[in-house]
């Protein structure tokens, strides 16, 4: 197992015999350097892999992770959540802006951007804040950061946008270039701090405060009014919840610029898991009930739900090692993303494989106006390829991570392990 950075690499010449495409038919791929040519072009002495059983997917585009690198070093950093990302088969990350100092100024937003340049094993899409530091009050520098990295998204993630005037002057100051908000959905009065657990049976039992359905379907709908106002695009993080999608579903069909992403845990994970207080399981928004993740395993399929995104959320053991209403909320994701959605999606027969490229690839690529991203794998296109064994499994170790975190929800779990080989830009990222 290798992961190199993109800068510390040279672009590769690869010929992949017998491979299947994500529409089912069967072909050659030619990796010449940067971009996928003819296969008739590629020289005799070439490196051939065997493809035969493999299918070859565009590289994977994830919309949300937290990179923690300024401020949390100790948790992840550019270096190692990007090898991360090129394990889990992805060629470009969205780093949300909660870092130390928060992404509120062109200043920071070109610190990460120029770290990513160097370290980065896949690209970097900056993202900036929608509030100085996040506190929800006033607008950050939104125009600068977006002249100064070409940033399109911004979220005030991990802290919700919560003050209804502040989001709409956000999307009138967006608008204007036509960027998008990223909303982390959780009204602050009805999941306050100590709300931790989807409040239900569950947390009565284990006497955890609740976190309504409430606090996040009240969000989206009033969002929805703003961005239908305004005309400005709007994308839902992390949508947990079946009301939710009744929202989305509605919205889209008035015609609101809406996306939304769904993550792999809650397309998994449910609120039972929290019975042993184990805080690795304390995520925002939380695990709710089997019949709010079947609910969204439906919205991913029918297009509700536009994009799978991990919200990969590494967090140091001193932060997850505490009571379960005092350790932080998050669980990393890049390196089983792909796994969750192949047993939860494809294999129940929810989506074919080139529903998976559009969820994983296709449409986050257009959320963040990424031209070189989200392209077909054909003669022409930037090499952007993650090439997937869809019958291996194995049962998930934390520690066989390239993550510096260990906060992983799917420990011990038997899974699909599809990712052999991830090309960024030609440059080969991760091979098995
Ligand atoms: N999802 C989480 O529970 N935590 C995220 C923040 C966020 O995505 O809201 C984090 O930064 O740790
Ligand atoms: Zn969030
Ligand atoms: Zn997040």
């Amino acid at each position: 197992m290798t992961v190199i950075p993109l800068r510390s690499s040279v672009p590769a010449r690869l010929l992949i015999t017998g491979v299947a495409l994500a529409d089912g038919t069967t072909t050659d791929i030619f990796v010449d350097h940067e971009v996928f040519a003819d296969p008739a072009d590629a020289p005799d002495d070439v490196e051939r892999i065997d493809g035969t059983g493999l299918v070859a997917l565009p590289g994977l585009v994830d919309p949300h992770v937290h990179l923690r690198e300024p401020g949390r070093e100790d948790a992840e950093t550019i270096r190692t959540g990007t090898a991360a990302a090129a394990r889990g088969g992805f060629t470009a990350v969205q780093a949300m802006a909660n870092t130390t100092p928060v992404t509120d100024t062109a200043d920071v937003a070109r610190e990460v951007a120029g770290i990513a340049a160097e370290q980065g094993a896949c690209e970097v899409v900056v993202c900036g804040a929608i509030t100085k530091g996040l506190a929800g009050e006033q607008l950050a520098e939104l125009g600068l950061i977006h002249r100064a990295t070409g940033t399109q998204c911004f979220s005030d993630d991990g802290m919700c946008v919560a003050d209804p005037q502040v989001m709409r002057r956000a999307f009138e100051y967006v608008r204007a270039f036509d960027g998008v908000l990223a909303q982390h959905a959780q009204d602050p009065r009805l999941a306050g701090p100590d709300a931790c657990c989807h409040e239900g049976e569950v947390s009565g039992k284990l006497g955890l405060g609740g976190w309504p359905v409430a606090a996040e379907t009240t969000i989206v709908a009033r969002d929805v009014e703003l961005a239908a106002l305004t005309g400005a695009r709007y994308h839902v993080c992390h949508v947990s919840a079946r009301e939710t999608l009744d929202v989305i579903r509605a919205a889209k069909a008035r015609g609101v610029r809406i996306t939304a992403e769904a993550t792999p845990h809650h397309l998994l994970l449910t609120t039972d898991l929290l019975t042993g207080y184990d805080t690795t399981f304390k995520v925002n928004p939380p695990l709710r009930t089997a019949e709010h993740v079947e609910a969204l395993r439906q919205a991913v399929a029918d297009g509700t739900v536009d994009m799978i995104a991990t919200d990969h959320a590494p967090h140091a053991p001193q932060d997850k090692d505490h009571a379960f209403v005092d350790a932080r909320p998050g669980m990393v994701g890049l390196e089983q993303s792909l796994a969750v959605v192949v047993d939860t999606l494809l294999t129940p027969g929810l989506l074919d494989w080139e529903g998976v490229a559009d969820r994983m690839s296709y449409a986050p690529a257009k959320l963040l106006g990424l031209a070189g991203q989200g392209r077909p794998v054909a003669p022409g296109e930037p090499a952007n390829l993650c090439l997937v064994d869809p019958s291996a499994r194995r049962t998930v170790d934390p520690a066989d991570t390239a993550s510096l975190s260990r906060n992983n929800p799917y420990a011990g779990r038997d899974l699909p392990d599809p990712v052999r080989l991830t090309v960024c830009r030609g440059h080969v990222t991760y091979r098995r």
